[in-house]
């Protein structure tokens, strides 16, 4: 049985300051002993919110709000009936007869009938903008540097993208570029190398499928030729995009199939994990944007069924994932021991909502002259997401879980088809807390890494879908993936690495819509205090005093993982856009970064051209 939390921090009582909580009293007592949170001063006010800089009072008035209605429920315990029989049998990805907007029908009716309970709503702004608040992105300070910026643009029609994908950006109901898209579209139009950081949930995805299915539409004729007949049945891609997890491949497919419809440009999907005969059959028809997976990839190419030597565009979407140390020797091997043309041969996109200083210097390796852009700070977290951290014992996390849900259950408060993604720390956890839940009355899917691919694309589809509200995940849906009715992630276990925590957040306050983030801080998570609190700071949120004690404890404060650095080496590079090449040595022209404007450059053939005025750096407010 669970001690009580004042028992256990009279154990530990070396810490700073924690926040003072009633004792710990189990679920089936509640109903007659739990005292309404919001009585307890100390522990609401970093939970509350009235005190909320953004008057992001999630719950109502007190703490969860709902303590009262909670317990007359009698306690969480055997409530409601136990979940079972929760799956659907139909294959999710990829559905060759779904429609191809779909999706984004859906996510603008939703928009409209469905706004939260937020400060900041989710409004339609009225400029049709597909649901998109874009008056949410007006402040977000863009950076530039490289050479001979292309400048940005403020509506699609002013690059000269086609007829068809003009429809097709219509049809998506997409009216207004986002600032990343403002910025990198004009970038990757003009043929230029990008490595671009912007927030999560602000449209990287079309910032480099436009660019792609524009390029190949335009320069199409020849090189279709080659891909189909030349090469008798070995794929000749003429753009690879690689992402680190399956759904998310499946995810941009599916974007890149919409924003190519009815167009001749093909695109296949290839990832591990599903039988490899479809995939076979697809590549055989042709292929001109291939999206894979970098396992997967490699084993197609070692089969001889593709070959990388006609690629014009590569992209890597969460590029710092895709080159930390988990994928990076996949990814060289794809990238520089196959036979794909050399950098300057291809135009390369890297894009990401994090970017530590380490990987830009790795991923230079990959790019020529390329021009480095940041809408927002590198690795920062919108703030369309009104984060709360509470201290919580690890023990006592799943009550606290259960009070959660319960409130939010009770006040209804997310709208009545929101989904809540809870982020654990181990698969075996992922799988012990579906159990939980469903055993609570809540009915939940988990998806993790060791499930087989099957049981993974049905747990997402049941989620999206609402028939298990909640899904329990470990970080294998922490980057990328895109559901639109997301309206809580709860970090159940903090993950080690600020990043990592910026990118689950980010599951959520997506498209210029509010989210709410909730994590449990526990004694284990003490190295991520000081990377927390300067992260919440950033973006606005109040930080709790007691995790600003922890942050200002020198032994506490060196941790965050990849986060610490992400910053850079440079002294005053705290805030701000960063692009490491400021602070490398030589400055122009040495070692193997490129961040000068070098001559002997030449730009990609059949692309816009650019001069040789060497570096600018643009720093402002967009
Ligand atoms: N110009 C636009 N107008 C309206 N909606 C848009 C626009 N651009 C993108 N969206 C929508 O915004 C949502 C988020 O886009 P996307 O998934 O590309 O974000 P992201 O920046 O890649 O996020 P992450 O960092 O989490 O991968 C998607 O639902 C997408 O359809």
């Amino acid at each position: 049985m669970a001690t009580s939390w004042a028992d256990s921090t009279a154990e530990n009582n070396y810490g700073p300051n924690r926040p003072t909580k009633p004792s710990y009293v189990p679920p089936h007592l509640r109903s007659e002993h739990f005292p309404p949170l919001s009585s307890n001063s100390g522990f609401n006010s970093n939970l509350g919110s009235g005190s909320r800089g953004r008057g992001g009072n999630v719950g109502g008035g007190g703490r969860w709000g709902t303590n009262s209605g909670r317990n007359g429920n009698g306690g969480n315990g055997g409530r409601g009936k136990i979940y079972g029989g929760r799956e659907p049998s139909t294959k999710f990805y990829p559905n060759p007869n779904a429609r191809p907007f779909e999706i984004s029908e859906k996510f603008s009716k939703m928009t409209v009938t469905q706004p939260q309970p937020m400060e900041r709503e989710v409004v339609d702004s009225g400029d049709g903008g597909g649901g998109i608040n874009f008056d949410a992105y007006e402040d977000i300070p863009v950076e530039l540097s490289g050479s001979n910026v292309p400048p940005p643009v403020n509506t699609f029609a002013e690059i000269d993208l086609g007829d068809a994908l003009m429809e097709n950006i219509k049809r998506c109901k997409y009216v207004k570029p986002t600032p990343v898209q403002r910025h990198a579209i004009p970038i990757a139009v003009a043929g230029r190398d990008l490595m671009a950081c912007a927030q999560t949930g602000s449209g990287k995805t079309a910032a480099f499928c436009f660019p792609i299915i524009n390029g190949i539409m335009r320069n199409q004729m020849g090189v279709q030729q080659m891909t189909r007949g030349e090469y008798d049945r070995v794929a000749c891609p003429l753009a690879l995009i690689l992402s680190p997890t399956r759904e998310l491949s499946c995810q941009i497919h599916e974007e890149a199939k919409k924003f190519s419809h009815q167009t001749s440009v093909r695109v296949v999907v290839a990832y591990g994990g599903a039988p490899m005969n479809q995939q076979l059959r697809d590549l055989e028809r042709g292929v001109d944007i291939l999206v894979a997976t970098p396992g997967r990839l490699v084993d197609l190419i070692e089969r001889g069924k593709v070959s990388l030597s006609i690629i014009k565009y590569l992209a890597l979407d969460e590029a710092d994932r895709m080159l930390d140390m988990g994928f990076e020797p996949q990814i060289r091997k794809i990238v520089q021991q196959m036979d794909m043309p050399a950098p300057g041969a291809r135009q390369t996109l890297l894009f990401s909502a994090t970017f530590p200083t380490e990987i830009q210097r790795l991923a230079s390796d990959f790019l020529s002259n390329y021009i480095f852009l940041t809408v927002g700070r590198v690795g920062s977290s919108t703030d369309l997401i009104a984060q709360r951290v509470e201290f919580v014992q690890d023990m006592d996390k799943r009550s606290y879980l259960m009070d959660l849900l319960h409130s939010q259950r009770d006040n209804g408060n997310h709208g009545k088809h929101a989904l809540t993604l809870v982020f654990v720390e181990t698969k075996r956890g992922a799988d012990s807390l579906e159990h939980f839940l469903c055993m609570n009355g809540f009915p939940a899917t988990a998806i993790h890494g060791d499930k087989v691919q099957m049981e993974r694309e049905r747990a997402l589809r049941s989620f999206k879908s609402g028939a298990t509200p909640i899904m329990v995940a470990t970080d294998v849906a922490a980057r990328g993936l895109d559901i639109p009715r997301v309206a809580h992630v709860i970090n159940f276990d903090l993950p080690k690495d600020i990043d990592d925590y910026v990118h689950r957040i980010g599951r959520t306050g997506r498209a210029g819509k509010s989210g709410i983030a909730t994590a449990f801080f526990s004694e284990s998570n003490q190295p991520m205090a000081k990377a927390l609190a300067d992260l919440m700071q950033e973006a606005n949120q109040e930080v709790p005093p007691w995790l600003s004690s922890y942050a200002a404890q020198p032994s506490y404060g060196g941790g965050g993982g990849r986060g610490s650095r992400r910053y850079g080496g440079g002294g005053g590079a705290r805030f701000g856009g960063y692009d490491y090449r400021r602070d490398a040595a030589p400055y122009r022209g040495g070692g193997n970064h490129h961040y000068s404007a070098p001559a002997y450059e030449a730009p990609s053939p059949g692309f816009g051209g650019y001069g040789n005025n060497g570096p600018v750096i643009s720093t402002g407010w967009d």
